[in-house]
Parts: structure tokens; sequence; C-alpha cells
């Protein structure tokens, strides 16, 4: 498939394929070798993924590397404030998913942790992913419509603190009226820097989102994922 003229900027690579399952496949190449690169240099490794409906064929043909996956923190870019048995929990998509076969042995920092809101979980959820080594070695991401990325949605009353790159917390919560559901995120310092980015996004709607954020790339407040398209990051893409 030919490679769409986006006007990303310089230093931006674009990978696009024919099928999701394709795209999945090299993201999941992509991605393997970035940790196992890093599992030579370092005694653990960090992957941090997105939710919803675009990861599932990634998350499986990632599951099936051969990779030290006991030395590697697999954690999400942001979770829905649920149960872990609830249909729209991310972590229930990871575990049942990613954390498969070999890719079982992996370590799980959850963001989702006691309390009735993220804010009453905050501490717990803060306490989990502070250990982390920053950069991350490797940071998918995903994109909604409305131009959000993990949790950094737009109409969030918390996204300025979020989004902020001096943002001095790991993570936040994200309460956007525009979602039936609180949420919890990595914050951008988090989230921005890694050994490798990728935004893994389907569909020619995704395309056109991406198009309008490039359009205005300073307005990051009203489009956060605008924050992410720098040089080095990598898109994968399929219709
Ligand atoms: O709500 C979310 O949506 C985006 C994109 O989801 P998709 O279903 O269009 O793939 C995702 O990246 C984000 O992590 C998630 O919380």
């Amino acid at each position: 498939m030919k490679t769409p003229d986006l006007g990303l900027p310089a230093g931006v690579e674009v990978h696009v394929d024919d099928t999701p399952d394709q795209v999945a496949l090299a993201l999941a190449d992509a991605a393997a070798e970035v940790l196992a690169s890093r599992l030579e240099q370092a005694e653990r490794a960090s992957l941090v993924v997105s939710g919803g409906s675009t990861p599932l064929p990634f998350f499986k043909a990632l599951a099936q590397k051969s990779l030290a996956w006991s030395r590697v923190d697999v954690l999400l870019a942001d979770e829905r404030w649920v149960p872990e048995d609830h249909p729209d929990s991310n972590t229930r998509l990871v575990k049942a998913s990613l954390l498969q076969g070999p890719a079982a042995a992996a370590r799980y920092l959850s963001l989702k942790q006691p309390g009735d809101t993220p804010a009453e979980g905050l501490a717990a959820a803060s306490a989990a992913v502070a250990d982390l080594e920053l950069p991350l070695d490797v940071v998918i991401l995903g994109m909604g419509n409305d131009g959000h990325t993990a949790s950094l949605f737009p109409d969030a009353p918390e996204l300025a603190h979020a989004l902020s790159a001096a943002c001095p917390d790991r993570v936040a919560p994200a309460s956007p009226p525009s979602q039936s559901q609180r949420r919890i995120t990595l914050t951008r310092p988090v989230l921005q820097g890694a050994r490798f980015t990728a935004l893994h996004l389907k569909g020619q709607d995704k395309l056109d989102t991406l198009q309008r954020a490039l359009a205005e790339p300073d307005n990051l407040a009203a489009m956060p994922i605008r924050a992410f398209l720098t040089p080095g990051l990598s898109l994968f893409w399929s219709p």
C-alpha cells in the first residue's frame, strides 16, 4: 500500500500495511527488537501499551515473541476506573491477550488500584509505577478521534496538569465529561521520550484525525496527541 502523504514532521517514520494483522506483526517485531536489545544492557525493560480496540492483534503477535519476559515490566498508558472483570477494563484485555504464553512471565504494573475513584487510588497507582526507570523503553500509543491519547482527553479538567511537560507526577486522574468512566493516565513526562515510541492506528478516520492534529500543531490542549507528533515517533497504520 502507498504511504499516505500526511505532512508529518521530519524524523517521524511511517509504516503502512494493507491489513491490521500485517501492521500488528510489524509493530510486534519492532517492539520486540527494542526490548531484546534493552534486555542485553539492562536488568529490566519497560513496555507501555494502550487499550481500546486497535491493539488486540498486536498483543497476540507480541505475546509470541521469545524474550526474557520475566525481566519486562508491562503497564498501560491509561486505564478506566472499572473492576478488572468489567468488559471495558484494559487490564482484562492485556491479561487475556498479551500476558499469555511466554509473555505471561512479565511483571504487570496495574494503574487500577483499590478505591472508588482514581483520586482515591492515586497514591497506590503512583507507588505501583514509582520504581520504573525513565525514559521508558517502549511506548505504544493509540489515539481517539477527539485527539486524545492515553487518557489525555481534550475535555478533561485535569488535562493541563497531566499534559504539562513539567508535570511532577507520573500518574493523574482524568474525568472527561465525554467519557462514561473515570480514568487514570500516565502523564506526559512519563509517556514522552521513550527509546521507542509508536502510534498505532487503524482506519481512514484515524488518518483524518491525525491530519487535523498536524494542521495546527501548537494547540496541544485541543488535541493532546499533538504533544507526541515529534521526531523519533514511528507511525504504524493500516486501513
Ligand atoms: O479510550 C481509549 O481510546 C484510545 C483509542 O482506542 P481505539 O479503540 O480507537 O483503538 C486508546 O489509545 C486509549 O488508550 C484508550 O483509553
